[in-house]
């Protein structure tokens, strides 16, 4: 059965059409949902949470229908909203605590629930203190917790990185991972990076002007639009002769700046075949880089973007 399911999912708003004819089927595991601001992503959410109508076509949550059965819906499913909305004189414990009593755990239930998503995030200690006092981070692990908290078959996690710094960016992730694979909860997680989400989903979805872009698993996602940059040394032009030995390979390959070499990944075996070559060339590997395009280019005409480590 699928997570979520669209067909000609269609959102306008007065000035603008938020959702455009959206057909999207998410599993289990980690969905990314990628797109700049503006595209889309907050909007379907709300539409699959039954908080907001769609003007047209059909969502089902779970095998349930968003537009008759949102409260059933919200029981089954964890949120993190994307804004500051905590209250700041309540502590994470009363706030998990309340919020677990809402979605319908008695009492002592709720209490002993909050205990163990709050130490899941990382937030055992500071619980009691009020949240006004709290970093972005760690208001950010609050609000996952909360979602976490009625042990939902789903969590929706709107742009929970969003104003961390790298450090606590990355241990976010971590966590959003952890939630996928160690809880076994399905996540459908927003960005505007792609880079963040590819790190941690199965799966990416991709939205541009409330259009879908791409629905692909992550690996499909990053040889069709990755590319390694390599550097080698060893002899006084080795990045040429490793440049023609990947051409002669049948990769495409060119130079890049700063004697680097910029090789299209044609598939998984490609990082395996550009050290064979090196070696085989009797030089020395001192690093192997991808490149991804930024998301805008991903699927117009391609472009150099972030490079991150392998
Ligand atoms: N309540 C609303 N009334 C009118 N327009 C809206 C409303 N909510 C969203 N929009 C518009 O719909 C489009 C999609 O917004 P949405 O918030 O879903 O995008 P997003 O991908 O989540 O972006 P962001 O990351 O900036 O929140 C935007 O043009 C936005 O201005």
């Amino acid at each position: 059965m699928s997570v979520i399911e669209t067909a000609g999912l269609t959102k306008r708003y007065a000035r603008v059409t938020a959702l455009d004819q959206l057909d999207v089927n998410v599993g289990d595991g980690v969905t990314g949902l990628v797109g700049a601001n503006g595209a889309g992503k907050s909007t379907l959410i709300k539409i699959l949470l039954g908080l907001v109508p769609a003007t047209s076509g059909t969502a089902t949550v779970l095998g349930h229908d968003v537009a008759t059965e949102g409260g059933r819906i919200r029981s089954l499913v964890g949120y993190m909203p994307e804004h500051d909305c905590l209250p700041a004189d309540t502590s994470a414990s009363d706030m998990v605590v309340h919020l677990g009593q809402m979605s319908g755990l008695p009492y002592a239930a709720a209490r002993e629930r909050a205990a163990d998503v709050l130490r899941h995030v990382g937030l055992a200690e500071e619980r009691y203190r009020p949240i006004g006092g709290y970093s972005t981070g760690m208001k950010q692990r609050a609000k996952l917790a909360q979602a976490l908290v009625h042990d939902p078959r789903l969590v929706l996690l709107d742009e929970p990185t969003n104003g961390l710094d790298p450090s606590s960016r990355n241990d976010m992730l971590t966590l959003v991972r952890r939630v996928g694979k160690e809880f076994g909860i399905a996540v459908l997680v927003t960005s505007h990076l792609l880079g963040e989400l590819e790190q941690v989903s199965d799966h990416v979805v991709v939205l541009d002007s409330g259009r879908l872009l791409r629905s692909s698993a992550t690996t499909d996602f990053l040889y069709a639009t990755g590319s390694l940059l390599v550097e080698v040394q060893g002899l006084p032009d080795a990045d040429r002769l490793l440049g023609q030995a990947l051409v002669a390979a049948g990769l495409e390959a060119r130079p890049a700046e700063g004697a680097l070499i910029e090789v299209d990944v044609r598939d998984a075996s490609t990082p395996d075949l550009v050290r064979d070559l090196t070696v085989d060339l009797g030089l020395g590997l001192v690093r192997m880089q991808e490149r991804h395009h930024r998301i805008e280019d991903v699927f117009r005409d391609g472009g150099a973007g972030s490079v991150q480590p392998v």
